[in-house]
């Protein structure tokens, strides 16, 4: 297949009967806001060899495309409108490939709503990079954001923290880490926390997905909302996995912490709101307050301070070493 019958045979029936997306055949999508909403407008792209191994399925590569954005979205208490994709393809990718990757970013707007509206499909020489452009809608003034945490708000976050991180230890460094399996599921398959999103808005006074690592992403929270954090390692969720993990290897714990690639919600609640009237939609842990101060404080069970060499994930752009 060629960029236009990709475009034609895979790309166009994941517009799902949108009609502003015009059938992926003229130059822009149109949608008109809903009256009464707010659209809440995220980027993110994948590149292979940095957010996926390229040996992973392309379904899942689909999936996680869908969910990293997904993932922001639900840290804003948006719901999934549209969404643009840009594929940049290298000659390694076959027709097989393609469905299957299509196959996966359609699985997923079944599963989590939207329509795909538009995007752009270009050849590279270098490894495969998609960007995905999510569109979704808030009602009007209800976005949550970064900022506005409070003193003395309790630190919240969903789920279960490090999993995927620990899987990228094991197939990069050769960590050692039991149940390996539902790690590489946690990898492959981020769970955006939309419902949980949805109901912290007019809750949560500020949250944030986990993509970077918790400390980090945390950190984002305090230096918007001007303050600090203290949190405790051992009030930090794990899988059963993780757990297992870090009773043979402690030295993993800096991975969970500041290793990235959760998509669960880091969030700031007032000290009291009704936590047992969330957990009925999502697990939900306290992990630390919001304090008076700046950056992440992060405490071992002996209340000590630990000292991390880095709090999350950068990528090492702007380095000019010449090598393009
Ligand atoms: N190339 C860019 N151009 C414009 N804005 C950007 C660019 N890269 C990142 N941003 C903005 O910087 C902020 C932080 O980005 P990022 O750390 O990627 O957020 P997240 O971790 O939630 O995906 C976001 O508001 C994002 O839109
Ligand atoms: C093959 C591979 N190596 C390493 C990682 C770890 N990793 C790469 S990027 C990243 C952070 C999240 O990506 P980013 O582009 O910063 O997303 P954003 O914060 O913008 O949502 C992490 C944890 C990975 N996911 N896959
Ligand atoms: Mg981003
Ligand atoms: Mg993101
Ligand atoms: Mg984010």
């Amino acid at each position: 297949m060629d960029e236009f019958e990709t475009i034609a045979r895979l790309f166009a029936p994941l517009t799902r009967g949108e009609p502003g997306a015009l059938g992926l055949g003229d130059d822009a999508a149109l949608l008109a806001p809903r009256p009464g909403f707010d659209l809440v407008l995220t980027k993110d792209a994948i590149v292979g060899g940095v957010h996926f191994f390229p040996d992973d399925p392309p379904a899942a590569i689909g999936a996680k495309l869908m969910r990293v954005n997904l993932s922001d979205l639900a840290a804003k208490g948006a719901s999934p409108r549209a969404f643009l994709l840009a594929a940049a393809l290298p000659p390694a990718v076959d027709d097989a490939w393609l469905t299957a990757f299509a196959a996966g970013i359609g699985a997923d707007l079944d599963r989590f709503g939207g329509a795909l509206v538009g995007g752009d499909t270009v050849s590279t020489s270098g490894p495969a990079v998609f960007s995905l452009t999510a569109i979704g809608e808030v009602p009007a003034g209800g976005m949550i954001r970064r900022a506005g945490a409070l003193p003395g708000d309790l630190v919240c976050v969903s789920g279960t923290i490090g999993d995927a991180a620990l899987y990228v230890a094991h197939r990069l460094h050769r960590a050692e880490v039991a149940q390996i399996d539902q790690l590489e599921d946690r990898y492959r398959y981020p769970r955006p926390r939309l419902a949980l999103g949805a109901a912290l808005r007019g809750l949560a006074h500020a949250g944030c997905d986990v993509s970077d690592g918790l400390v980090a992403d945390l950190g984002h929270i305090c230096a918007q909302s001007g303050l600090g954090a203290v949190i405790e390692a051992g009030a930090v969720p794990l899988s059963p996995a993780a757990r297992e993990t870090l009773a043979r290897r402690p030295a993993l714990l800096p991975t969970v912490l500041t290793g990235g690639d959760d998509y669960e919600l880091v969030f700031a609640l007032p000290p009291e709101a009704d936590l047992a009237a969330l957990e009925a939609v999502c697990p939900v842990s306290v992990i630390g307050r919001f304090e008076q101060g700046q950056g992440v404080r992060v405490l071992d069970r002996a209340g000590s301070p630990l000292k991390l060499d880095r709090t999350g994930w950068r990528h090492p752009v702007g380095r000019g070493d010449g090598s393009r």
